[in-house]
């Protein structure tokens, strides 16, 4: 039964927020709605037209025979800025300090919709990039990589500190973790990343960025290539950080071990 216009955007609009960075085929939906590719074409244009004015993404269209149309999510400089400003004053709450410098964030890691915007901040700032993973180190780090990834349409692969049976034979690296300045192991199972791969790393936060230049190292043995580096928060370290090029949404600038409070405003997402 052939699918009215009202009802196709609708349907059609869904389906591509649901598949990210896939090349759909205009006769996928023709046949979903028994319509003609003229018919698929103008709604694609008013979708297209919708989520560029939006701010929802951007949706290529890819000619022809093997062509189609894929979905790129993005958000808009100004709504991801006001969004890390918001969540900047939020975590700039009292009791958030923990020992060592570090900022109590499993409460906010746990929020879908904090994940979901934050996912989407991290994806859109390598717009173009070819990404073929997302890599993080357990345990806090797994969320974002999660959402990170799914707007990516690529695996996200789990660094750990520990060896597990289940992870069949690893490749491991020792680094110095900026934070205990102590040798620290950490491994990834062989079979995460194929050679050439190029990876996106993220994490929770960041202090002496031993963690994530550990990660680095890791990528290297894979001989794979890093593409960047994105931490939700970062704080100030007294040393020198073991890594420079990276990108953080949140800054804490201030520490104040008395009042345990802390003073936390926008990364460098928004200068780098
Ligand atoms: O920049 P660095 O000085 O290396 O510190 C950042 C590390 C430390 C902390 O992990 P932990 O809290 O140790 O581990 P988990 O994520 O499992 O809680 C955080 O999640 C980063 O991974």
């Amino acid at each position: 039964m052939k699918v009215r216009r009202s009802e196709r955007l609708i349907d059609m609009t869904h389906y591509l927020l649901e598949h990210p960075h896939e090349l759909i085929p205009l006769t996928f939906f023709a046949k979903r709605y028994e319509s003609a590719k003229s018919s698929i074409s103008e709604d694609l244009a008013i979708v297209k037209k919708t989520f560029k004015e939006r701010g929802t993404g951007i949706l290529d269209t890819i000619p022809g025979a093997a062509g189609g149309v894929l979905f790129v999510p993005e958000i808009p400089y100004e709504d991801a800025k006001k969004y890390i400003t918001d969540l900047a004053e939020r975590l700039s709450e009292q009791d958030r300090l923990l020992p060592g410098g570090y900022v109590y964030l499993s409460d906010l890691l746990g929020e879908p919709e904090l994940l979901r915007q934050v996912g989407r901040i991290i994806a859109s700032k390598y717009l173009g990039q070819k990404i073929d993973a997302v890599m993080t180190v357990a345990t806090k780090g797994v969320p974002i990589a999660q959402a990170v990834s799914s707007y990516l349409n690529v695996p996200f692969v789990i660094v750990r500190r520990d060896s597990k049976i289940t992870e069949g034979s690893t490749v491991s690296v020792n680094y110095v973790s900026g934070s205990s300045e102590r040798i620290e192991k950490m491994e990834l199972s062989k079979r995460s990343l194929k050679r050439g791969s190029r990876v996106l790393v993220v994490d929770d936060f960041m202090k002496g960025g031993g963690t994530v230049n550990g990660m680095k190292s890791l990528i290297e043995e894979f001989e794979c290539e890093l593409v960047g580096v994105t931490v939700f928060a970062e704080t100030k370290f007294k040393g020198i950080k073991a890594i420079k090029d990276y990108t953080s949404l949140l800054y804490v600038e201030d520490v104040d071990t008395k009042t345990k409070t802390i003073s936390v405003v926008p990364g460098n997402y928004f200068t780098a």
